[in-house]
């Protein structure tokens, strides 16, 4: 007990069960995600950054861009999990999909004030909040730019000490530049550990700009710069398919033999077309195939 509240003590940042245990984190990240090496050094860089930071000046605002299941969404709960003591089920950790949440484009403008009274009163509760917006791609644009005073560094908002708060957004925009410099790189024969933000982030930033149904389309989040870190998700190789099937048949703890990774690996579509170089639809399918192969 002691320790534990010298610990908070000593570093602030115990309020609403914030304990964010940051080597876990990079090991568990470095254990259980495959092929995201850029994506993993970005967000543990950041985040270590950002708690170690007594009085950030601004909330730490991510957003993630890739590939359907090359994960982007496991990530994210991998990161919440070393947070908070309570991990995922910390009630200070909010989920937004547009499909559940914003639905109806009659309703934006009431979609907007809920937003803004929830992130508002929520911050004002706990000031190390996490705020997990998924599918940004089919949000209607204008939405999310009630979050503009809340990302920024100069705004007040009365009542709640909103830069201890972790924004992250998730989508699949920019996927096809992402997916274009992997293929470019493994065509050069070059190392895929060698891809790198620079090679990436304007690309990135000039599709989401460039697509009309994407929340961040027209906002004021771009336009000001709000986001801190770009992180890009590489397509997954077949390699890391297979590592996402042993890993789920252990979890399922169910025994396998190679000829049947071999045969789950066989029945997935890969691209371009001739090279069969990257997973269509990443490790998202691979649990279900696991459960009815094994
Ligand atoms: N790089 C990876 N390493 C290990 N497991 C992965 C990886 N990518 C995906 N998975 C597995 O596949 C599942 C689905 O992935 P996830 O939901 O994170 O994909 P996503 O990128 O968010 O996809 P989408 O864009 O379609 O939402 C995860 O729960 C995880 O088990």
């Amino acid at each position: 007990w002691e320790l534990s509240a010298l610990h908070c003590s000593f570093y602030n940042f115990c309020e609403c069960g914030f304990r964010p245990n940051l080597n876990a984190l990079e090991c568990e990240l470095a254990r259980s995600v495959f092929g995201q090496h850029l994506a993993c050094d970005l967000v543990v860089k950041a985040v270590k950054q950002f708690v170690e930071t007594d009085s950030p000046t601004k909330p730490l605002v991510l957003s993630f861009h890739g590939w359907t299941g090359s994960g982007k969404t496991f990530l994210s709960s991998l990161l919440v999990k070393h947070l908070y003591k309570d991990g995922t089920r910390n009630p200070h950790v909010h989920y937004f999909s547009p499909i559940l949440h914003f639905a109806h484009a009659q309703n934006v403008e009431l979609y907007k004030e809920d937003l803004r009274q929830w992130i508002q009163g929520n911050l004002t509760q706990c000031s190390r909040s996490v705020f997990v917006f998924e599918e940004m791609d089919k949000m209607h644009p204008g939405i999310i730019d009630v979050l503009v005073p809340f990302l920024g560094p100069s705004w007040v908002v009365y009542g709640t000490n909103y830069r201890k708060a972790i924004f992250i957004f998730i989508s699949n925009a920019g996927g096809d530049v992402i997916n274009q410099v992997a293929l470019d790189f493994w065509r050069d024969r070059k190392d895929r550990e060698e891809i790198q933000l620079r090679h990436l982030q304007s690309a990135i930033s000039i599709a989401v700009m460039s697509t009309p149904e994407h929340g961040f389309w027209k906002s004021q989040i771009m336009n000001q710069s709000l986001i801190d870190v770009i992180v890009p998700f590489l397509p997954l190789r077949p390699s890391h398919i297979r590592q996402c099937i042993q890993k789920e048949a252990e979890q399922q703890e169910l025994e396998y033999e190679e000829d049947t990774v071999q045969s789950i690996l066989n029945n997935l579509v890969y691209f371009p077309e001739d090279e069969k170089v990257f997973s269509s639809t990443g490790c998202k399918t691979v649990s279900s195939r696991v459960s009815y192969f094994l």
